[in-house]
């Protein structure tokens, strides 16, 4: 998450909305070796599937608040290219999800167009695994901020990855040799513009309910509207969906799909989704900034924990992922959470 300088820019979060008890774990302790901290990131991956990080305190953790502070910046002049801009870089689905995806491609729950854009910068091209992607010029300028963050971000990643096979009694490199960031891969940065939500007919969602596929994210949020849904019940139930609270220096972690299906459903993927912003926020465009990692294409998807056998154990994470994105088109994907048993811990 960005600096307190962000969040002093924008109207604050108010008081009286029901926020998720998603808890916060500091970085500084889990890179000391803090035994509870490990521990209670293992509690938030299989209760929630979402913590809260908090950079401050620690080296990495400041520089990556300053990367984000900047990213905001620059994120917010690319999302606001001209149109004519963004049209010439489109997604080139289902082949390649890189690039511009325009408002209103998607549908939400009430069959109503989605409220946001996305731009997606992918990994491979700018650590050099692929040739870049193409670009608008005002992208190439801030490309050695992107992957100043990305490796930065991956740097986090991996600490949250080794602590996790460990806490599981895996062996602690077990989830990091599976997504090296320099193999190919379907890892992302992506910049989300969701529209301010000023009229009666916006107080709706803007993103659909969903859980990521990959195997983690690292979110920056800086207004209000990201929700999840509390474990347990439906989507369909308004009352089950809880606003996550921005936290300046604080970068929202969560766990995707893939991590699950390495668990064996130890671990959990959370449904959330993005609503209009909460109070006065409403009336602001809403920008975030992630990186969304998934696993290296050709890693195995066979489940790491327990029996396994599920129909998925054969398969590569490029198939994997294709397979789910084809069911997401054909409309037939159940947008539930998954995963999060409880374990005994080593
Ligand atoms: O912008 C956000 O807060 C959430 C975005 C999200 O869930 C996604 O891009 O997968
Ligand atoms: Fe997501």
């Amino acid at each position: 998450m960005a600096s307190e300088k962000l969040f002093e820019a924008i109207p604050a979060f108010p008081e009286n909305v029901p926020t998720a008890p998603v808890h916060t774990v500091s970085l500084a302790s889990l890179v000391s070796g803090d035994a509870t901290a490990a521990r209670s990131v293992l509690d938030a991956c299989q209760e929630l599937g979402f913590f809260l990080l908090d950079l401050r305190g620690d080296a990495l953790g400041n520089t990556v608040i300053n990367e984000i502070d900047s990213l905001f910046g620059a994120g917010q002049d690319i999302m606001n290219l001209p149109a004519e801009v963004k049209e010439k870089y489109p997604h080139d689905l289902p082949k390649s999800f890189l690039g511009f995806k325009p408002r209103g491609l998607a549908k939400t729950e009430t069959n109503e167009p989605d409220r946001f854009e996305w731009f997606n910068l992918g990994q491979d091209g700018l650590l050099n695994n692929t040739p870049l992607q193409p670009l608008p010029d005002l992208v190439h300028t801030h490309l050695p901020l992107f992957t100043s963050f990305l490796k930065h971000g991956q740097t986090i990643v991996s600490t949250i990855n080794t602590i996790l096979a460990s806490q599981l009694g895996l062996a602690p490199d077990t989830f990091t040799s599976r997504q090296l960031p320099t193999k190919p891969s379907g890892t992302v940065i992506r910049l989300i513009k969701a529209y301010a939500c000023p009229e009666e007919e916006d107080l709706r969602t803007s993103m659909i309910h969903h859980t990521d596929f990959g195997t983690i994210t690292l979110l920056a949020n800086v207004l209000g509207g990201l929700q999840i849904l509390a474990p347990g019940k439906a989507a369909t139930d308004e009352q089950a969906w809880l606003y996550v609270r921005p936290k300046p220096g604080c970068l929202i972690v969560n766990l995707g799909d893939a991590m699950v299906q390495w668990s064996g459903g130890l671990l959990r993927s959370n449904c959330h989704r993005i609503k209009y912003p909460p109070g006065e926020q409403r009336f602001r465009d809403r920008y975030s900034l992630a990186i969304l990692v998934r696993p290296e294409r050709d890693a195995s998807m066979r489940s790491l924990v327990g029996e396994g056998g599920g129909e998925d154990e054969n398969l590569t994470a490029w198939e994997w992922e294709v397979k789910k994105a084809m069911a997401l088109k054909r409309a037939d994907a159940v947008m539930e959470s998954k995963g999060g048993k409880p374990v005994a811990v080593v």
